[in-house]
């Protein structure tokens, strides 16, 4: 044997024996770069896991975008911490980054990210409405949702909020509202809607109140959502534009395709899509997904929630935070955030949702700043231009489908219990799969870190002993299986 063949013995012994320590190394894939995926990711990667985040955008964040273009971080899809409080998972990480929260409502607070005090609301010929009466009318609405609770003890099978407010209203005529009181009425019914992201038609009677809300209130995250999505995301292998289309689980391995055929293998995989993609099937899995687990995803209802954001040269209404206008049904009704209060930018956000924000996203992105500004303008006659707008389409975005999930009228108790439920080596993410805070950011980042510790454990049970790993902080294990490995010639 001379020297040349013994040179490449040794070479071929080096690449077998990496071969073998990085096929021990456990791997995993995460399929979705939003707040759900990246926590996912990021608890694998410190358990020194090989792991590989494909992500069908161009960028991270998913339902989190912060956007810096108007000269501000403005958060297009997420942008309040609900529960401003130690308790919140994303405390520890909001305290060590040093971000600032804005809170717009007291601890008390359920339904709505804004006090009372902070809204001016103005009806459709710009007369502002009188604060006594936005007061009365808010208590007047508080006790119709708790007689729907009567309502709720009456009927055993579900209905929607809309329909039990309306048994309310017959039986009390004292608490129906006439003329402008019945318009703050229809404001408030949606900012309700808002909150759900659907029409009150489709909240559900049954579940509506059920949540488990975290104390503390909610707080605007002044910096943006996005210091947490790079802080959380750093040291990550990732890859954007890599749009998931298949996946085969149950094996010894999981095989994930992305758009343009390549393969991706690993011990398991976490998928962290929204509910909206799920629903639409856009992804294969073979084998087909159980019933049981296509009804979950059927049971789940998935609402809508859009902003346009309108940057402006001189601020022209007054320091509160919300800014509503009222009308006669609830579909009308509209509201700005004043983000100058907050940030001292002078930037408005029109917040809308179910219905009405899937219909704006028919407009285009001018059309809509239009019908923005008529309605800021019944306000504001003298409103000026806005220098710079953002608009968000989150129910006709192919990465999301709609803003987040709810409960359908007459859904089945275990829905959310179901759609978590892991199917051998594919383990499920997202703010849906969160038990008691679907819906919000610290849901989708608990519900993350869950599925990543239940991955885990899964994968070192399955290989037995977890002191026998050798668990090293190596990368590269997770290879594309349609690439053999490459070898250049020494
Ligand atoms: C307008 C709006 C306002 C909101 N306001 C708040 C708020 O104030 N406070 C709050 O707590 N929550 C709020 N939410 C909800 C919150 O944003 C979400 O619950 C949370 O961000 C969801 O995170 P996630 O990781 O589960 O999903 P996502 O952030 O949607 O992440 C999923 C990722 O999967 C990617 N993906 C999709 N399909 C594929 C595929 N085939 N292959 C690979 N990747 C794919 C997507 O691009 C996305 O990046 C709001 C949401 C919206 C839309």
């Amino acid at each position: 044997m001379d020297s040349k063949q013994s040179l490449q013995g040794a070479f071929v012994s080096f690449i077998e024996r990496r071969r073998r320590s990085l096929s021990s190394i456990p791997s995993v894939i995460v399929i979705g770069g939003g707040i759900s995926g990246i926590a996912a990711a990021h608890t694998l990667h410190n358990a020194s896991f090989q792991v590989v985040l494909l992500e069908s955008r161009d960028r991270l964040g998913g339902r989190i975008h912060t956007d810096y273009s108007l000269g501000c971080p403005v958060d297009m899809g997420a942008s309040w911490l609900h529960g401003a409080c130690n308790e919140n998972p994303l405390a520890p990480l909001i305290c060590r980054l040093g971000l600032t929260l804005y809170r717009t409502s007291g601890d008390d607070s359920v339904l709505y990210d804004h006090d009372l005090e902070s809204c001016t609301l103005f009806d459709m010929d710009g007369h502002q409405v009188p604060q006594k009466m936005v007061v009365e009318v808010g208590e007047t609405f508080k006790k119709i949702l708790k007689e729907t609770e009567n309502v709720r003890i009456e009927h055993c099978d579900d209905m929607s909020v809309l329909q039990a407010i309306s048994i309310v209203l017959d039986r009390h005529p004292e608490l129906r509202q006439e003329g402008l009181a019945n318009e703050v009425l229809q404001w408030y019914i949606c900012r309700m809607e808002a909150w759900f992201a659907v029409d009150a038609d489709m909240i559900s009677l049954k579940s509506w109140d059920q949540e488990h809300i975290l104390s503390g209130g909610h707080g605007l995250m002044v910096q943006g959502y996005d210091p947490i999505i790079k802080t959380l995301s750093k040291d990550l292998d990732i890859r954007l534009n890599h749009r998931v289309t298949n996946i085969s689980y149950g094996c010894k391995k999981v095989v994930v395709t992305v758009e343009g055929g390549r393969n991706f293998v690993a011990d398991a995989a976490i998928i962290t899509v929204p509910i909206g993609i799920l629903k639409a099937n856009l992804i294969e899995f073979k084998p087909k997904l159980p019933d049981w687990k296509v009804n979950a995803i059927s049971d789940i209802g998935v609402g809508n929630e859009n902003k346009i954001a309108l940057r402006f040269d001189d601020v022209f209404w007054p320091n509160v935070e919300l800014l509503g206008i009222v009308a006669p049904t609830s579909y009308a009704c509209g509201y700005f955030l004043n983000l100058h209060k907050a940030t001292g930018y002078p930037i408005l956000v029109y917040m809308t949702a179910g219905s009405s924000a899937c219909g704006l996203e028919k407009l285009s992105d001018e059309c809509a700043v239009n019908f923005v500004m008529l309605q800021l303008k019944k306000m504001f006659p003298d409103a000026t231009k806005p220098v710079q707008y953002l608009v968000s389409r989150w129910g006709t975005d192919p990465n999301s489908l709609g803003c987040y999930a709810h409960d359908v009228v007459g859904k089945p108790e275990d829905s959310y219990e179901r759609l978590l439920e892991p199917l051998d080596n594919l383990f499920f993410g997202g703010e849906a799969v969160s038990l008691d805070h679907q819906g919000s950011v610290h849901g989708a980042y608990s519900a993350g870190i869950m599925a990543a510790e239940n991955c885990q454990r899964y994968i070192l049970e399955r290989r037995g002993n977890l002191e026998k790993l050798q668990l090293v902080s190596l990368r590269s294990a997770i290879h594309e299986a349609a690439v053999p490995l490459q070898i250049s010639r020494m």
